[in-house]
């Protein structure tokens, strides 16, 4: 089978932004929308008089007491939010089955098999346990090597109980919902792409399919919760409904839901909507302090999470307007982040200039707050919001027009490698990635080739998104100029420029900086715990630190279950048979970095290399040879030094 050509089932199974089908959104506005009158929210629809304010207010804590018992869960929608949710949320509560459940067969399919769908790091540990029950473990108390005497605890064994499973994946919506206590809504919200408010309104196509079939089959006083992001709305169904946004972040998404910074509860403010807050909120209790369990006006909630999305997307598209000045002046972008963001006021994050921000969230939440603004006649707001999303573009648009000046404004008889197809690091998701725009202009251009790499994308799935955003024409299989790659090195080889569009740290060439998504230092020994029994947090912690002191182990704890067969003719396993890589071999060989040197030596003669991530140390590339731009950084000239003004 040609590698690079999708398998039948696996070219259905690709993440993409579902088609908005008929206009069924709202208009956000509270007036115009029959679901949003007065009754709803009890007096309230004006959103200032919220019940809590701060953290879980005494209003919930009193209706904790009579909180209904919390025994079975229902999660509809299988995707990028619902999948980890569900299971970080089965891990810490092995009291609770928790059912996911998706239209999508496939998906299913998937997750039910050692190729879960999306690639997250330690989901799969989390998914083991939790689909598959583990079994009963034990370990060293204290640290390896720890002495004798040793005051900590550290002497003895700690046993871990084995666990039955209690994640469940199916299609059988009917039956989850109707079993449940608690449902929670996790389908796609994409934006609309035409009808009413095309282009910016949030396509309630999907939720609002999913909750006539919840109301339809939930038992009365079943708590609905909205994980999907929405922009004030109120399903008309006779159910208590809470907001639950979801703040967690590709790449980074199983971190997140461990050590979420905040959980948002929004309820309505009457005592039903409190007890069913006070449920939900016993369920999180289970791992996250009580202390960041924030519970608001349902409104509140929903507007917020909007509002954290745009603010962050706002930052980007501010660092990346100020590195266009950098680049015209010869100051440098980084350095002007890190001296603005040593103001505790301003902050370090989200200031990483480059082509701009990617991903299924961001420019839809902001577009859907722009469409809320204009359905609220509040142009100046509207305009406001949506200059975050023209920077953006800006952004990238500026990126392509200095790779054409350098490369004298012609890519005819030329090869262009792009490095990177998904909107981020450590994830194979591609929704809106700006790679995919750069690829698109870049074919304009008429190139000789087109090599695309990416460390985590199954090249299949880039192959089938390209030939579909561009035609199939562009694919070298049909004559066309795209070849997209396995092999970094195939990849670059003979090319006259390559462009880096994903910050994977594969490429960099220095030290990564911490933080979350950033490259996790070596784990150290976490024993001895401060609990007699572990949590499930710290095992998994553990299991870390051993798998770096015994590499090649896949479980050191010796918990894990057998990953359940796959069926004879899984396309899965066909496709990695067929390019020659499995999960866990691609997994060892992500964590290893390019090396320029090789790409310099196979490279046309001209070595450019345009950065439109901030990844790269362009002094050490300038040292191997290599010809480097980056935006808002440096620049290089003919006379062989860098220009502080090369715009
Ligand atoms: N992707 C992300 O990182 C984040 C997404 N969100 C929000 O969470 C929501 C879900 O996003 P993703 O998980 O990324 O979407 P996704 O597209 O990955 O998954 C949605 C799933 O819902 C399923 N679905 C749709 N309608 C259904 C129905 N009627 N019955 C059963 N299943 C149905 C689809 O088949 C799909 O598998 C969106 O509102 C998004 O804005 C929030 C925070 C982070
Ligand atoms: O609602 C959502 O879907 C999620 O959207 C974002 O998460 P995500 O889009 O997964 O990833 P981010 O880390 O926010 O990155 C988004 C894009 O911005 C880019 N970015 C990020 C940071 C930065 O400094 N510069 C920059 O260009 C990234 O490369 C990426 O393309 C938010 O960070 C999450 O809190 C939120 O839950």
């Amino acid at each position: 089978m040609d590698p690079l050509s999708p398998s039948p089932l696996e070219a259905d199974e690709f993440v993409t932004l579902d088609d908005s089908t008929a206009p069924t959104t709202p208009d956000g506005s509270l007036s115009f929308s029959p679901q949003l009158q007065p009754q709803d929210v009890g007096g309230y629809v004006d959103g200032t008089s919220m019940i809590n304010r701060g953290s879980l207010s005494s209003d919930v804590l009193v209706a904790a007491a009579q909180a209904p018992l919390v025994r079975n869960i229902c999660c509809v929608g299988a995707g990028f939010v619902g999948g980890p949710t569900a299971a970080v949320i089965a891990l810490h509560n092995p009291q609770i089955r928790v059912t996911v459940v998706d239209r999508d067969e496939k998906r299913i399919r998937r997750w039910n098999s050692r190729h879960p769908p999306i690639y997250e790091p330690s989901l799969d540990d989390i998914l083991r346990i939790t689909r598959d029950g583990s079994r009963e473990c034990a370990f060293i108390s204290g640290r390896a090597g720890c002495v004798s005497g040793c005051p900590s605890q550290c002497e003895g064994q700690t046993r871990v109980a084995a666990r039955e499973p209690n994640l469940v994946f199916t299609t059988d919506l009917a039956k989850c919902v109707s079993e449940a206590d608690i449902v929670l809504i996790a389908v796609n919200t994409p934006t609309k792409t035409r009808g009413n408010g095309a282009g910016a309104a949030t396509d309630m196509a999907a939720f609002e399919a999913a909750t006539a079939l919840i109301a339809q089959h939930a038992r009365p006083n079943t708590i609905i919760v909205e994980k999907s992001t929405l922009a004030l709305h109120r399903p008309d169904i006779p159910f208590p409904v809470l907001s639950n946004p979801e703040f967690l972040a590709a790449g980074t998404a199983v971190h997140d839901l461990l050590h979420a910074d905040r959980i948002l509860i929004g309820s309505s403010p009457t005592p039903a909507g409190s007890r069913a807050a006070a449920a939900l909120a016993s369920v999180y209790a289970s791992w996250i302090p009580a202390s960041r369990i924030i519970t608001t006006h349902v409104f509140s909630s929903e507007l917020a999470k909007l509002v954290s999305n745009a603010m962050l997307a706002q930052r980007i598209s501010s660092i990346n307007s100020i590195a266009a000045v950098c680049d015209a002046t010869g100051a440098d972008v980084d350095e002007v982040a890190r001296a603005i963001g040593a103001d505790p006021r301003i902050g370090g994050q989200f200031l990483r200039a480059g082509i701009g921000f990617g991903g299924s969230c961001f420019k839809k939440d902001v577009l859907s707050l722009v469409y809320l603004a204009e359905t609220l006649i509040l142009p100046e707001v509207a305009a406001y919001w949506r200059a975050v999303v023209e920077m953006n573009e800006f952004a990238r648009e500026r990126f392509v027009a200095r790779v054409m000046r350098k490369l004298n404004n012609t890519l005819a008889g030329k090869k262009v490698a792009v490095l990177g197809y998904a909107f981020k690091k450590d994830t194979n998701d591609t929704r809106e990635s700006p790679a995919l725009g750069i690829i698109h202009a870049l074919l304009e251009e008429g190139p000789r080739e087109l090599a695309v790499f990416d460390p985590l994308c199954v090249p299949a799935q880039m192959t089938h998104e390209i030939g579909r955003f561009a035609g199939e024409g562009v694919l070298q299989r049909y004559g066309g100029p795209v070849a997209v790659h396995e092999d970094v090195y195939a990849a670059c080889r003979g090319a006259d420029a390559v462009l880096i569009t994903t910050e994977f740290d594969e490429f960099r060439n220095g030290p990564v900086k911490g933080g979350k998504g950033g490259e996790a230092a070596s784990p150290a020994d976490p024993r001895p715990f401060e609990r007699a029994e572990p949590h499930e947090t710290d095992l998994l912690a553990l299991q870390s630190y051993l798998r770096q002191t015994t590499p090649g182990t896949e479980d050191p704890l010796n918990r894990f279950n057998p990953t359940p067969p796959c069926i004879e003719e899984c396309p899965d396993c066909q496709l990695e048979r067929s390019v020659g890589v499995t999960g866990e071999s691609k997994d060892q060989r992500r964590k290893e970095r390019v090396d320029w040197r090789k790409i310099y030596q196979h490279m046309s003669p001209l070595h450019w290399v345009f950065d439109g991530r901030g990844v790269l140390d362009v002094s050490a590339m300038e040292k191997i040879g290599f010809r480097v731009e980056s935006v808002g950084r440096r620049s290089w000239t003919m006379d062989n030094t860098y220009s502080s003004r090369c715009i």
